[in-house]
């Protein structure tokens, strides 16, 4: 599903390069966490897939096609197909949850029936039926991010790319939050994960690849954190 054939990259105006020939597999379905220091490249390596920024040597595939050769206009298509969550949620404060929802789906072309028939379920789906009507200031920060999860999973993508999801929230939300991504990763969904939080990397056992500066230093089957910081 994603594929990183030697991928360098060196950001303009740096020598040391922020990934450095990275070579990696992602299977469709897979459940990975991305480890590292800060400043290892982990956001490089997300953004790279969402072709926010490009490889200064290698190539970046994903579903089957080297995404760095794909024109331009097609870009969007490539983006619609991978959600994305972030540690700051980045919900539009001026529409309620219910829009929040379905302003990705309006984007995407959904018809107003589609929308209204879809919103709901995926609310329900993260625990949030009662909410809809909510603005996201009203909102705890675990709702708010149950929201940008609905949100970026209300197009059902084939991959779900989460930076720092549960850096702002406190454990035991932090672990609902993890169940709700497990959830979404059962339904097909790969999920790549960037992340600080070691509980939770402990705890749920799944695939763990570790960068230090920029290179790929571990890549491990049900890995642990595995690092002091
Ligand atoms: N736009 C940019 N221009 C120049 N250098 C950048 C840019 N973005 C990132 N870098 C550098 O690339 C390296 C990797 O950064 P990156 O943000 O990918 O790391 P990270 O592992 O995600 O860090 P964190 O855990 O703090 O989010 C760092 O040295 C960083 O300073």
């Amino acid at each position: 599903m994603i594929r990183f054939e030697k991928v360098t990259k060196t950001y303009p105006g740096t020598s040391q390069p922020a990934l450095d020939q990275v070579s990696v597999d992602v299977e469709k379905g897979e459940f990975v966490f991305l480890v590292g220091t800060s400043g290892s490249g982990k956001s490089t390596a997300l953004r790279l897939v969402l072709r926010e920024t490009r490889p200064t040597a290698g190539r970046v595939y994903v579903a089957g096609k080297e995404i760095n050769r794909l024109a331009g206009w097609k870009v969007p298509r490539l983006r619609r197909q991978i959600g994305t969550v972030f540690q700051d949620f980045r919900l539009l404060q001026t529409k309620t949850v219910a829009e929040n929802v379905a302003f990705a789906m309006e984007v995407t072309g959904h018809s107003p029936k589609e929308i209204r028939r879809t919103v709901p379920a995926t609310l329900e789906l993260v625990g949030l039926s009662d909410k809809g009507d909510r603005m996201p200031d009203e909102l705890s920060g675990g709702e708010q991010q149950r929201v940008a999860i609905a949100r970026a999973f209300v197009n059902r993508p084939m991959i779900l790319i989460a930076d720092e999801p549960t850096g702002n929230l406190d454990p035991a939300t932090s672990v609902d939050i993890m169940k709700l991504l497990d959830r979404i990763n059962a339904t097909g969904t790969t999920v790549v994960m960037a992340t600080h939080d070691h509980g939770i990397v402990d705890q749920m056992r799944k695939r763990v690849i570790e960068l230090d500066t920029g290179r790929v230093v571990r890549d491990e089957a049900r890995g642990v954190y595995g690092f002091q910081h």
